[in-house]
């Protein structure tokens, strides 16, 4: 890739409630136009008030972006670091403000998820379109790619399994990733690659890390669902998975995140909580693999991403499957790349 230069760096996240006051409005900003039934609204409050209306995702980010400074440091690269966010303050639309307060023409943008599709890729560029089209003069904003095979991202969780699986003699190691509808996977990625392009990259990270370890025999499977019943999402969910693991008489369970970077809302009470208590209701061994953020490789990650733009640096992935989500100023990768196949209910 030819260098260019760049001012400034935007970390791009989801955002989410810092009390319990924020946790409705918070709520109502993801949510808008979503077609997500207020039974499961009012279930997922619970899991926010529960944790005191406080998500562990703002405290992690800025934790990540502090390892992302120090990172550059080393590296040799001056580049100041920004935080916008799609459902929470900062907003994108502030910081963008802010940049451009500040005289930055062009930065590169981090999102902090690691897949294809359009929860995890296409709706970070419609972030990016909504704040260039809200601030003035905003800068060129340049989208990072996605990271899923990137060693920088594998082998912390490999690590992390290693680590979670420490105590137990035999273990089955189980996959976890948000699941999406059905529908949304189908589009997912550019229409010549034939879809499912989430799924795909969800299991190439699964192999590699599970490669990493010698470890042959496998599952991956879903979290975190919502929507309405009626509406197909991928399935198996981790908690049924656990009565069938059950019925086949596995001891021990070593639960590894790879859809996740860091132990936000959906890790540490779907995984941690719900999946937890299931297992150990039937006697069964649970330990749930560490999410790479704070694993320093992982910022190193995010200054190579970013020297594959600065410096022309050479892109490391450890699978052969397509890397997409490089673009400017919110386009998508591909015309219908990642698009959601209906309107959802207003
Ligand atoms: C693929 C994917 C990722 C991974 C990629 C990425 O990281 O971006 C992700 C991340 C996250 N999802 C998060 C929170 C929520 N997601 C929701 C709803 C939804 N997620 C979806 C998918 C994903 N979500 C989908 C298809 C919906 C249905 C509505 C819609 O079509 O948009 C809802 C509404 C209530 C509910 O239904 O659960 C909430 C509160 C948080 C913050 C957690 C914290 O506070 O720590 C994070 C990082
Ligand atoms: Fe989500």
């Amino acid at each position: 890739m030819d260098a260019v230069s760049v001012d400034a760096l935007l970390l791009l996240s989801f955002g989410g409630p810092e009390g319990e006051a924020d946790v409705r409005p918070f709520l109502e900003n993801v949510t808008r136009g979503r077609g997500v039934p207020p039974e499961r609204l009012d279930e997922v409050a619970q899991h926010y008030l529960h944790f005191g209306g406080v998500s562990p995702i703002n405290r992690l980010n800025r934790d990540l972006i502090e390892a992302i400074r120090a990172a550059l440091a080393a590296a040799g690269v001056d580049l100041p670091v920004y935080f916008g966010n799609r459902n929470w303050h900062p907003m994108i639309e502030d910081t963008v403000g802010e940049m451009v307060a500040d005289g930055v023409r062009r930065a590169l943008v981090f999102p902090t998820s690691a897949y294809g599709g359009y929860s995890a890729c296409r709706q970070y560029d419609e972030d990016i379109l909504r704040a260039r089209a809200a601030v003035a003069d905003a800068p060129e904003l340049v989208k990072l790619r996605q990271f899923f095979d990137h060693p920088g991202f594998v082998l912390p969780f490999a690590d992390a399994v290693r680590d979670a699986a420490a105590g137990f003699d035999d273990y089955r190691l189980v996959f976890t990733a948000h699941s999406i509808p059905n529908s949304f996977d189908a589009t997912a990625g550019p229409s010549e690659l034939g879809g499912h392009l989430y799924s795909k990259q969800v299991a190439e990270a699964a192999r590699l890390v599970a490669s990493e370890l010698g470890v042959t025999e496998y599952d991956v499977v879903w979290q975190s669902r919502s929507g309405p019943p009626q509406v197909p999402w991928l399935d198996p969910d981790i908690v049924d998975h656990i009565d069938a693991l059950h019925a086949k008489g596995v001891a021990n369970l070593v639960v590894c995140p790879v859809g996740f970077v860091s132990d936000h809302l959906e890790v540490v009470w779907d995984l941690d909580t719900e999946a937890r208590e299931r297992a150990e209701s039937y006697g069964m061994g649970f330990a749930r693999a560490a999410t790479p953020g704070p694993d320093p490789r992982f910022a190193e990650m995010v200054v190579e991403l970013v020297r594959e733009h600065i410096d022309g640096v050479d892109q490391r992935k450890l699978s052969t499957l397509s890397t997409l989500g490089c673009t400017v100023n919110g386009d998508f990768c591909a015309v219908a790349c990642c698009e959601p196949p209906a309107r959802r209910p207003r």
